[in-house]
């Protein structure tokens, strides 16, 4: 437990209106991230902050800017038109809707501050252009603006936008904010920006942005670290498991179903897994082998904005036990305090993402409890992995024996429309294609891919047709890619909307027709072709038949030769990484530029 810092001994001075809105929020005393950042932040430093997830990392940019905008020494609050004081920058819509609610809900308990300070959302929708977006700025003279890089971007390039007034820049989520996603525009963003302003760089895991940080453009800045001992907050207790990937589905509606929980965030790895496994689960839902009191939400980024938002917002509102399915796009930064489940059926690509998604729970001292799914032999390695890198998760078990029916669920509720069928069979090569981007390459392997479990998970019936599946299991792939025990004609099965079945009866009858036409066509040419025609035309065929097992055998050697050095460069990274931090653990030090400040 952290010692309470009340808000009275903070090192600055805080307008009694801003003392006054945290009291009605709830928040007696400041964490320690902002007990430690306010006053810097406030002052004149550009500050770069690591605290772990769901230490209070908003509200330590959010007061300073109110602050000075209120009545500190720098800047009235009419700014003049076309001009703004504060641009917060966050990876996703959602958490730039989040940051400006929080900032609406210090100005909504005081109108005449309502009236006098304004935030503005800068986020990509279907719904709104830039020119909107522009014409409500100048419009509405807000002093605060806050949104995603993109827009931002697109936003400050009008000439109508001044920003030589901007005093406060604040990268939310800063080490995704300075990856190779995001670089080229918030770049873009700051050649725009005046250099004499204050930035603010905010992450759970900002050590993992190295060198990039000094891009942001700061002058000196202060760092502060308020991280325990471990990189996850003490009330966030994180397990693995281990289950074999046919029986995920399973064990994710037992725990589901059996779990006291009030909020549940399920991470699947894909879009399309998201879509596929939330239409399953409803059916699961109305025929009663998931809990009817369970409300079911899903969101990915293929949604349109408007819709993620509504989501987000019903799923943060409701006091029915819940669960939401979704992706990485509410990995980071989102805050809903009434999360104590997290789930995830697979790590994410990389390491520090996983430390986001299992801090969606256990935030603000609240206890929470986060579930990864392994698989068994490799997999394991990842606990190994995370501890290397301050992240220790505990092993539990699950009576995995008695599971198995939801899965034959799954599959015939996949047969029995050929638009869910092909859904799954989507599923799963989006699941090879991500697993095969993993960080850590060296434990997630494509070789030791469970392709049949895998394919099972996502209903299929037989394996498709991959270069993946033919390369990697090769004499272990089942008679003709079959899962189950008696093959049948694919082609039987049905889609459930009537004018899209129909089509595709149209489409088979015309195939057959153009076929048939099309072997009358070479038979004929067959009868009709010279004796000696023949035989040249089999000699053509046999030597192209010679040059082509060549021309594989050359690819099937480079391919193996690249895999080698691929893995052995892997193997170096991963024992680099061990070395490395044995030495940083002896020297005290910690790695990274973030540490070098
Ligand atoms: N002083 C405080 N006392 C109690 N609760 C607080 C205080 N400040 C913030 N909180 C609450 O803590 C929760 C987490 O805050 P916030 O979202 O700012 O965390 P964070 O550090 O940004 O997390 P992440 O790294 O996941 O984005 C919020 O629900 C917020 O309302």
């Amino acid at each position: 437990m952290v010692k309470s810092l009340s808000w009275d001994e903070i090192n600055c001075e805080i307008q009694p209106w801003l003392k006054e809105a945290v009291d009605i929020m709830g928040f007696a005393t400041m964490t320690p991230v902002q007990a430690s950042t306010i006053p810097m932040f406030s002052g004149n430093k550009d500050v770069v902050v690591e605290s772990v997830t769901g230490s209070g990392k908003t509200l330590a940019f959010v007061m300073p800017i109110l602050q000075n905008l209120s009545g500190g020494h720098i800047s009235p609050f009419k700014m003049k038109r076309g001009h703004f004081f504060a641009l917060i920058i966050s990876p996703t819509r959602e958490l730039s809707n989040q940051i400006f609610k929080v900032f609406n809900s210090f100005l909504t308990p005081f109108p005449e501050k309502e009236e006098l300070i304004k935030c503005q959302l800068l986020v990509g929708t279907g719904a709104s252009s830039v020119r909107d977006d522009l014409n409500h700025f100048l419009e509405y003279t807000p002093q605060i603006l806050i949104g995603t890089p993109g827009r931002v971007q697109d936003f400050l390039k009008s000439s109508a936008v001044k920003t030589s007034s901007c005093e406060y820049l604040v990268l939310d989520e800063a080490d995704k904010l300075l990856d190779m996603n995001f670089l080229k525009e918030v770049e873009n963003i700051l050649k725009l920006l005046p250099k004499q302003r204050r930035t603010g760089l905010f992450s759970a895991t900002l050590r993992s942005a190295g060198n990039q940080i000094f891009k942001a453009g700061m002058t000196n800045p202060v760092k502060i670290s308020v991280n325990s001992k471990s990189r996850n907050p003490e009330s966030l207790h994180i397990n693995y498991t281990l289950v074999p990937s046919d029986i995920k589905l399973d064990l994710l509606i037992h725990l589901l179903n059996t779990t006291k929980f009030k909020k549940c965030i399920v991470y699947l790895p894909t879009c399309v897994g998201v879509t596929y496994i939330y239409a399953f689960m409803k059916y699961l839902s109305k025929s009663g082998v998931l809990s009817d009191d369970l409300n079911v939400y899903s969101l990915h980024g293929k949604l349109q904005t408007s819709s993620r938002l509504k989501t987000l917002d019903t799923f943060s509102g409701t006091v029915s036990k819940s669960v939401l399915l979704t992706t990485d796009v509410a990995a980071r930064g989102i805050d809903i305090p009434e999360i104590d489940f997290v789930l995830q059926l697979d790590p994410p690509h990389d390491a520090e993402v996983f430390l986001h998604r299992c801090g969606r729970t256990g935030r603000a001292e609240k206890e929470g409890r986060a579930i990864v799914f392994l698989n068994p032999g490799r997999e394991e390695d990842y606990v190994r992995f995370l501890e290397v890198k301050n992240v220790s998760l505990s092993r539990v078990d699950f009576d995995i024996n008695s599971l198995g029916q939801v899965l034959r669920k799954f599959r015939d509720w996949s047969l029995e429309d050929r638009a869910r069928f092909e859904h799954g069979v989507k599923a799963y090569v989006a699941f090879i294609r991500y697993y095969s981007k993993h960080s850590a390459q060296s434990i997630f392997r494509l070789q030791n891919f469970d392709y049949i479990g895998v394919a099972k998970l996502y209903g299929l019936v037989r394996l498709p047709r991959m270069p993946e599946i033919t390369k990697y299991l090769g004499d272990r792939t089942p008679d003709d890619g079959w899962l189950v025990d008696s093959p049948f004609d694919l082609d039987a099965i049905p889609y459930a909307n009537k004018q899209m079945e129909l089509a595709r009866q149209q489409k088979i009858r015309e195939a057959g027709v153009a076929a048939d036409q099309k072997k009358q066509k070479r038979n004929q040419e067959k009868r009709n072709m010279a004796w000696s025609n023949k035989t040249a035309a089999k000699e053509a065929k046999a030597g192209r038949k010679v040059k082509m097992a060549s021309k594989r055998k050359a690819i099937e050697e480079k391919i193996a030769n690249e895999e080698s050095s691929d893995d052995s460069d892997i193997q170096e990274d991963w024992k680099d990484l061990v070395r490395k931090n044995k030495k940083c653990k002896h020297s005290g030090e910690v790695q990274g530029a973030f540490s070098d400040l």
